[in-house]
């Protein structure tokens, strides 16, 4: 608890005077959250824990969805888990066994086919991915790549089949899967880390240039999460590693699955979970975009702490370059 009396200065309550005003007038004025209803949502890992919470989530609005796996036997138990739990129509569910890291042709004809039945795909949401924790001398090289090319290139992947399609029809989301360890990197996450920071940088560069064709993108950053990957990571995750986790808790994948679409439908650029997660998501801004005054300003309050006076002169550079750049994208594309 102290370290949150130790965060609280004047500078900070102002700011976050500044921000309920702003959030009133930004939620009466801009704001309107997406709706998933009637939409198609394409999850890669739909088999897996966190990927089938979400699409359960999506089914429950009234969407459809297509779900992206290896194993055949996972993705039929998931769809019939599902159809189970909401009583929905099991043609809103569509299954495809692949690998993420497929070739672009057979990735293109799942998404062609996908495309078929369910329509255009409103939102991507890429939870594919795995980690293998463990010290950096006991990690070997190929554990790096095979990490590396599932959690990163697996995604990027993907999306290079579906960002295309969306900017042609001047809609979307996209939905990457980071981690708290994507925000800051600690004890036996040499490799996850990585491939998680990677996925971070991509999906900045990325939300830059697909937001003047009114496509969105979240980067969710769970903590552990109650799911089959977290089971098998654990048995093998070394003791130091769980004590740094466990500051963050442990969620039912549900709650995970929930609070990213909540944050996706508010095209929330980072997606956190509980009160822990909100602190890291503001220490470990950086330069990511800002989707309201609110988060701006309790970003603004809680830094102006660690900032001498000459610093805080250009404590709003961020707002004004991102701005600046942001203006740059829009009027290139008119040209
Ligand atoms: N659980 C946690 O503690 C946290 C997880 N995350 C991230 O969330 C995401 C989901 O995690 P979680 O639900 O726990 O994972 P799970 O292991 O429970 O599920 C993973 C899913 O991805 C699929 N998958 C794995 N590899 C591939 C591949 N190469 N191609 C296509 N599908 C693949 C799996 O099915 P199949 O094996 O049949 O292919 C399964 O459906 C991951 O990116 C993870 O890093 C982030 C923070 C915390
Ligand atoms: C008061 C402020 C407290 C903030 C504490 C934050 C400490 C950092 C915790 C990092 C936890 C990393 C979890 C990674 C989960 C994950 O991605 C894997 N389980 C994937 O399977």
């Amino acid at each position: 608890m102290k370290i949150v009396f130790d965060l609280i200065t004047t500078e900070f309550v102002i700011w976050v005077i500044a921000a309920i005003v702003l959030a009133i007038w930004t939620a009466y004025y801009l704001r309107k959250p997406l709706s998933f209803h009637d939409k198609h949502v394409f999850v890669t890992g739909g088999s897996g824990g966190i990927g089938k919470a979400i699409a359960t989530e999506v089914i429950k609005e009234g969407g459809r969805v297509s779900l992206f796996a290896r194993g055949q036997y996972g993705l039929e138990d998931a769809k019939n888990e599902i159809v189970l739990k909401t009583n929905c129509n099991p043609n809103s569910i569509q299954i495809f066994p692949g690998d993420v890291n497929d070739s672009l042709g057979t990735l293109t004809k799942i998404i062609d086919d996908s495309e078929k039945n369910h329509g255009p795909i409103f939102m991507l949401v890429n939870t594919a991915g795995y980690a293998v924790a463990g010290r950096f001398e006991d990690l070997s090289v190929d554990n790096f790549k095979a990490m590396m090319s599932v959690n990163f290139m697996g995604t990027v992947s993907v999306s290079k089949v579906v960002v295309p399609r969306m900017k042609n029809r001047g809609e979307g989301v996209v939905v990457l899967f980071g981690s708290q360890a994507g925000l800051t990197g600690i004890f036996g996450y040499t490799a996850y880390a990585a491939t998680k920071f990677a996925l971070r940088g991509f999906a900045e560069a990325l939300s830059m240039e697909v937001k003047p064709y009114n496509i969105s993108v979240t980067l969710a950053c769970p903590p552990d999460t109650d799911t089959p990957g977290l089971i098998m990571e654990n048995k093998t995750k070394p003791k130091e590693t769980c004590l740094i986790s466990d500051s963050s808790g442990v969620l039912p994948a549900q709650d995970v699955a929930k609070q990213t679409l909540e944050d996706a439908k508010m095209k929330r650029f980072l997606s956190t979970n509980g009160f822990e997660g909100k602190i890291l998501t503001t220490v470990c801004c950086g330069m990511a975009p800002i989707t309201s005054y609110f988060e701006l300003a309790i970003q603004k309050g809680m830094k102006s702490k660690d900032l001498d006076k000459e610093s805080r002169k250009y404590n709003l550079t961020k707002v004004s370059w991102k701005w600046n750049d942001n203006t740059i994208c829009h009027s290139k594309m008119k040209v």
